[in-house]
């Protein structure tokens, strides 16, 4: 299990985050919702070892990870698919895919590349090709599969829908919800709570750098003001 408790995150003078607690069990999706500059992406930057928080615990299967540099963290088995992918334009797919894996085994490193194509095939029919040239989709599915490629038990996704069509949307979330289905625990934020909510199993709503909300989607769904703020009366009706 990985949990987060009391952590607090500073830029400079700026409290990013000032007390946010969640878990992400195996199997399961955690989904983080809450306006813009509520502190999720810090989160993610702070469990990924990319930002140091100012005090707080960040704990997987009872091992601190607070004070591990990025790659430590990414070899203790937590992976990030960073906000706005990231892909390099000018390499191919597969290079990108090599690229996320180069800490793991050559042999986890095809086990993983192969997981990446049956999950996205059309990233095996591209993986000769720029990875620059693929649709927004594509380049998400490309990010996610290059966060798998470390072989993770943990994998955090920063906003995976930002952008897309709708069915894209839904193919992203479907292999999102696979990917729990196969045991990895998933932390993700998303500002498409609809989406987010349809493949989620927990939800953390967060609001200024706090998290005010946690619980099972079904219980945020029964609870007005969850559904209120991030779904409309319409959901509340339904
Ligand atoms: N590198 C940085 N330097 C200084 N302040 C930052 C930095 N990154 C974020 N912040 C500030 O920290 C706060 C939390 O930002 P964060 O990006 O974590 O929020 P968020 O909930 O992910 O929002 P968004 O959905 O817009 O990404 C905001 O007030 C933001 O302006």
């Amino acid at each position: 299990m990985l949990e987060v408790s009391d952590l607090h995150v500073r830029y400079g003078k700026v409290s990013a985050v000032t007390n946010i607690g969640l878990t992400v069990q195996p199997g399961r999706i955690t989904l983080v919702l809450g306006a813009n500059g509520a502190g999720k992406s810090t989160t993610l930057r702070t469990i990924a070892g990319l930002v140091q928080p100012t005090s707080g615990k960040i704990v997987l299967d009872g091992e601190s990870l607070v004070g591990l540099k990025a790659n430590r963290v990414v070899g203790r088995g937590i992976s990030l698919v960073p906000e706005g992918r990231q892909v390099f334009a000018s390499l191919t797919v597969a290079e990108n895919l090599r690229i996320g894996g180069y800490t793991s085994t050559k042999e986890k490193r095809e086990k993983n590349t192969e997981l990446a194509y049956e999950l996205f095939p059309i990233l095996r029919e591209r993986k000769d090709g720029p990875a620059g040239l693929l649709s927004g989709g594509e380049q998400q599915m490309l990010a996610f599969g290059r966060g798998l490629m470390s072989d993770p038990k943990y994998i955090m996704m920063d906003e995976p829908s930002m952008g897309l069509a709708p069915a894209i949307v839904d193919t992203v979330m479907g292999s999102v919800r696979e990917i729990a289905d196969r045991g990895l625990g998933v932390l993700m934020v998303e500002q498409n709570a609809e989406a987010g909510l349809r493949v989620a199993d927990d939800v953390v709503v967060v609001n200024r750098g706090e998290s005010v909300y946690s619980g099972s989607v079904e219980e945020a769904r029964s609870h007005s003001s969850v559904v209120l703020a991030f779904l409309g009366e319409a959901a509340l009706e339904a």
